[in-house]
């Protein structure tokens, strides 16, 4: 039986413009009809999935199936070939896919491919999808939201941003009432773990950084952690979620690689912390992004986020701020994201997401009113400040208003 009732996912708000292409970015709540999902279910079924990967958030899954009655059948694992010895083990996609019984496939995979590549075939086969692989998404955000949304099936995504944090859900929320004007916040559990490392026990960068890497919170390539890169996708993600539509654009990425300890004790001495942020301005349909280190006064909110742990705030025009705090990184708090998001499969609870015209990107909103260049060129925008940070070498940092 199938527990997909494509036909009870909610609605979107009237007030959105849904876009009749199939590449539009639109809400599993346009099923498409086909024989699959005649065969309606109930929210007692079982939901039964093919798990793709099984590194630091695929083992945590699977274990986690096996110890709690979440009323989700693990049915297929897909390994690397050679790796794929134990039981329910495959190293064909093509077993998962063409597997009947399978409602759902969840990638874990690190990497553009082969993830961009099976979530597409799993959507096209009839299946929904959930992924953690941010990268993946990020670099294919509109043609894959446009094959779910033309095939009438969630492709969810919670655990690609903010790792067990409720992000995507109650930006989700939000964006259905407000107009999300700014996003900010730690995104990245590797980068604030090795930051809070220095600083509080001295540690050294590559020191701090392999901890968090036995912890099982770097990506396979720390370069994308501690550069800033991981960071650009959840925030092109966020973004995209924000504005009802694919954010495309080119925006300054800065990284963590030139912190010290040195640096670190200078901040402190002023009443000053450093994080690596994401920063994202809106005024009507004009939007900027930017990822960059931020100097903080130390009694601010994202200066008292230590460890792997991530804190993201939307600024919505009804809402005001609301600051969302959880461990960001970590095979656990992934997992327990992912079978949020199976379950709001299983249970028919699939928050829609909104639909609207994509945004003119405006460097010039993250200047002036919305960041203050800490020490040297102020009022300049953040590209031109990232543009000199790597002409000059210079370690460039913001101050975020207050
Ligand atoms: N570790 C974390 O804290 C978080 C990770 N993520 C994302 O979740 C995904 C998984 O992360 P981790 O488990 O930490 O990575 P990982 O590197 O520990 O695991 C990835 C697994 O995929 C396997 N794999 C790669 N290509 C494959 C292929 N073609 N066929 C079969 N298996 C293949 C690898 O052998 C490895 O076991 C990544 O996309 C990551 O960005 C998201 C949030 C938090
Ligand atoms: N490498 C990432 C994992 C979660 O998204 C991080 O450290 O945040």
């Amino acid at each position: 039986m199938n527990p997909l009732n494509l036909t009870s996912f909610p609605r979107p708000p009237a007030r959105f413009d849904i876009p009749s292409d199939s590449q539009a970015i639109g809400s599993a709540a346009f099923a498409i009809p086909d024989e699959r999902h005649e065969d309606i279910g109930t929210e007692e079924d079982m939901l039964k999935i093919g798990l793709l990967g099984f590194g630091t958030v695929g083992r945590s899954i699977a274990e986690q199936l096996a110890e709690r009655d979440c009323g989700i059948e693990l049915r297929h694992i897909l390994r690397r070939p050679g790796k794929a010895g134990g039981p329910l083990m495959t190293e064909h996609f093509a077993e998962i896919i063409n597997d009947p019984e399978v409602d759902v496939v969840v990638d874990v995979l690190a990497g553009i491919e082969p993830s961009r590549t099976y979530i597409r075939e799993a959507l096209l086969a009839g299946k929904a999808v959930v992924t953690a692989n941010k990268a993946a998404l990020a670099a294919n955000y509109e043609e894959l939201l446009g094959i779910a949304h033309a095939k009438g099936l969630p492709l969810l995504f919670e655990a690609s941003c903010g790792g067990g944090i409720p992000w995507i859900e109650n930006l989700k929320k939000a964006a259905r009432i407000d107009r999300i004007e700014s996003m900010h916040g730690i995104l990245n559990g590797t980068g604030n773990f090795i930051l809070d490392r220095m600083d509080r026990f001295g540690m050294d960068f590559d020191e701090a950084l392999k901890e968090a890497q036995a912890l099982g919170y770097a990506e396979a390539d720390p370069t994308a952690d501690i550069g800033g890169f991981d960071v650009a996708n959840k925030a092109v993600i966020s973004a995209s979620v924000a504005c009802g539509a694919p954010f495309k654009d080119d925006f300054p990425v800065l990284g963590i690689e030139k912190v010290t300890k040195s640096f670190l004790d200078d901040l402190k001495r002023e009443g000053k912390t450093l994080r690596h942020m994401m920063l994202f301005k809106r005024t009507n349909n004009r939007a900027a992004l930017g990822v960059a280190p931020v100097v903080l006064p130390l009694e601010s909110l994202e200066a008292q986020v230590r460890s792997n742990f991530n804190c993201v705030t939307l600024e919505g025009d009804l809402v005001g701020r609301l600051s969302f705090y959880g461990q960001g990184a970590g095979g656990q708090p992934t997992a327990d994201a992912v079978l949020q998001d199976l379950t709001s499969i299983r249970t028919r609870r699939v928050e829609p997401l909104p639909v609207a015209a994509p945004p003119v990107y405006d460097a010039g909103l993250l200047r002036g009113a919305g960041l203050t260049a800490h020490g040297i060129l102020p009022d300049r925008t953040l590209e031109e400040l990232a543009r000199a940070a790597r002409e000059t070498g210079e370690f460039m940092t913001f101050q975020p208003e207050p």
